[in-house]
């Protein structure tokens, strides 16, 4: 790859950084009595158009859903078709850039395809690019099931 593949804002290339951005404005929507730990995530279409995400927790704390779970299901239900995806960013406040949880990138490898460029950032400005492919190894998928020989 010629791309830099991590940096800080000023070097983030220009197509992510309004992606990145966009997670940040997301992040602010938080709810998040129970940790306090605001998540901010941005979904590029196809057509280009943004969606947003934000964690909302719940008093059952099993519940709350990520801020990229609430970006990809969003655009899902506003008829977004799996893995017609461009890419996500994903922002809070950590040292390093954030990291999807395990639960997410399951969802992420159902929903994106394996190459999409998933944007790392950190309130700072940090930033990291990677894929599902490098979050979530051999990710389990009834696709792989279905196609397997029957024993
Ligand atoms: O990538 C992440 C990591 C954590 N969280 C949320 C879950 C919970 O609300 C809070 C603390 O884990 O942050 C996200 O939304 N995305
Ligand atoms: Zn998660």
């Amino acid at each position: 790859m010629n791309q830099p593949q991590a940096g800080h804002k000023d070097n983030l290339p220009a197509e992510w950084r309004a992606l990145a951005e966009a997670a940040l404005v997301a992040r602010k929507r938080a709810y998040v009595p129970y940790s306090n730990f605001q998540v901010g995530a941005a979904l590029l279409d196809e057509q280009g158009a943004i969606h947003f995400g934000c964690n909302v927790e719940n008093g059952a704390y099993s519940p709350t859903n990520c801020a990229e779970r609430t970006a990809l299901h969003r655009a899902i239900a506003d008829g977004h078709r799996p893995r017609s995806f461009r890419a996500l960013a994903v922002t809070g406040e950590t040292h390093l850039p954030i990291t999807p949880c395990g639960v997410c990138r399951q969802v992420i490898a159902e929903l994106c395809s394996p190459d999409m460029p998933i944007i790392m950032t950190n309130t700072k400005g940090d930033w990291r690019i990677t894929t599902i492919t490098e979050l979530l190894p051999g990710a389990f998928s009834l696709e792989d099931e279905r196609n397997q020989t029957q024993s």
